[in-house]
């Protein structure tokens, strides 16, 4: 079927220069090719062609001023991809590394994340090349009230409802949401991940880590094998990361390393999580700091290990979490994994595995949960906060977690249903990016070319 080829050769013309969208779409793609020898009226409908290509993309100029008093000039960006299912829904992402190319993966990720959850939620992401590290809290306010002041006439909470990602958590979500209150004068869930006493879901801030855990759970439940007792290599040591491991430790096992982009901690006893938290969610501080309460564990430098090698994933292990940032676990990585025992990969972070690596994964049969399905509990939780503001009700705690464990069971057994559905029943990545698609593109038709 030319369709593939064809299509990434026109993103690569139209598109230029966004080699991780590239990487995202060609996934999906190849694995459409099953569904269309079955289906191939989504075809005829040009699915893929308007798929691929997002409904409305804003970018913008940010500006704002330092506490030098100097005004420093930031790029935003909100792509509004797919709005088959629902209002675009996807969080915003404040890094350096940020771009136009960055945002339109992580959005197009979304379209299939959030159709996988069954709940009525479009795909969307946005963010900024602005960087939040050693920024003071007077900057990243006056930061995000600029970045509000352009974003806020095109959201709302019927049409567009961000929340947090990389550098934005829940003291950012505070100052977006007191800027878009001032220039709306409205008070209503245009934002998910608020605090607990202004429109916040109880659970959200776990969901993600939360979800990741119990997709393994489930994955490993299918083995007859459960997470008890297990040794676990977490990367990452921000929200996604700290919630990862709280559950593993609820779970009954034994988390043993963290990571930020200067190095990975590694504790044998089992990271140390009131520790963890203090430093990365109250000090801001880095990880190396945790040696000075545990001089037994190991610090290691990141560009320890040649050719981007990282060394999370070179400990013994029985399962393995990358909670940091895309392509972060490469085919080296992931023979590493493999060659120390790993058998359950769950990805917290979006697209943490390269493409090499995740051939490498499936080939070895192994249970493997892509980012899209087993990180959906972050984006569901967020659906769940936006029908409290609706109804203007806040759940307790077992009401949250108990859909969450729900939605993830419902999105496990989507994905491995769809994979046997299509004869290769140990890869959820064809059955997560199938079963996506199938609902958005069943949407699309019914409401016709728009
Ligand atoms: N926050 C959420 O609810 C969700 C987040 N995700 C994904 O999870 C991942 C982590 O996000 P959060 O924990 O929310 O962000 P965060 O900002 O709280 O933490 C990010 C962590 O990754 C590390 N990191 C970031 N860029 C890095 C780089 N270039 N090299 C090495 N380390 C790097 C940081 O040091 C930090 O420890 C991202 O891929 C995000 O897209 C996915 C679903 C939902
Ligand atoms: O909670 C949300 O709306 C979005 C979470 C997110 O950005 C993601 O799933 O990658």
């Amino acid at each position: 079927m030319p369709y593939v080829h064809d299509t990434l050769e026109n993103l690569r013309k139209s598109s230029p220069a966004q080699t991780e969208f590239y990487q995202a779409a060609e996934e999906v793609l190849e694995c459409l090719r099953p569904l269309f020898q079955h289906s191939p009226h989504y075809l005829d409908h040009s699915i893929i062609e308007r798929i691929v290509e997002p409904e409305r993309q804003i970018m913008f100029r940010i500006c704002w001023t330092d506490d030098d008093g100097r005004v420093q000039v930031n790029k935003g960006y909100r792509i509004q991809f797919n709005s088959a299912l629902g209002p675009y829904k996807g969080g915003l992402r404040f890094h350096p590394s940020v771009t136009s190319g960055t945002i339109k993966f992580l959005g197009f990720e979304q379209i299939f994340k959030n159709a996988l959850t069954g709940l009525p939620i479009g795909g969307g992401k946005g963010g900024s090349d602005f960087d939040p590290k050693g920024k003071s809290d007077g900057e990243i306010m006056r930061f995000c009230q600029a970045f509000m002041s352009e974003l806020y006439r095109h959201i709302g909470p019927h049409t567009d409802v961000p929340a947090g990602d990389i550098g934005v958590g829940g003291r950012e979500i505070g100052y977006l949401y007191g800027q878009y209150k001032r220039l709306t004068g409205r008070y209503e869930g245009v934002l998910t991940g608020k605090g607990l006493d202004w429109g916040g879901s109880i659970g959200r801030k776990e969901a993600t880590g939360y979800g990741a855990v119990y997709f393994a759970q489930n994955m490993l439940e299918a083995l007859g094998k459960a997470l008890e007792g297990k040794t676990c290599l977490v990367s990452g040591a921000g929200n996604v990361a700290i919630y990862t491991i709280e559950k593993l430790y609820e779970m009954g096992a034994k988390p043993v390393t963290c990571s930020d982009s200067r190095g990975t901690l590694h504790d044998a006893r089992g990271i140390d999580l009131d520790l963890l938290k203090e430093l990365k969610e109250v000090k801001r501080a880095s990880l190396e700091a945790y040696l000075e309460q545990h001089p037994e564990a190991t610090y290691i430098p990141a560009g320890e290990y040649p050719e981007g090698g990282h060394a999370v994933w070179r400990i013994k292990a029985d399962a393995a979490f990358p909670c940091a940032t895309q392509n972060e676990l490469t085919a080296d990585d992931a023979q590493a994994l493999l060659d120390n025992g790993v058998y359950c990969i769950s990805e917290g972070a979006n697209m943490p595995s390269t493409a090499d690596a995740v051939d490498r994964f499936l080939e070895a049969k192994i249970a493997y949960g892509p980012g899209k399905a087993a990180n959906a509990g972050g984006v569901a939780t967020s659906q769940l906060e936006m029908a409290q503001n609706s109804s203007m009700e806040q759940w307790p705690l077992e009401k949250v977690d108990e859909k969450l464990k729900e939605i993830m069971a419902n999105i496990h057994r989507q994905c491995a249903d769809t994979a046997e559905e299509f004869g290769e029943p140990t890869n959820l990545v064809l059955g997560a990016n199938i079963a996506g698609f199938r609902k958005v593109a069943d949407a699309m038709i019914d409401q016709g070319v728009v």
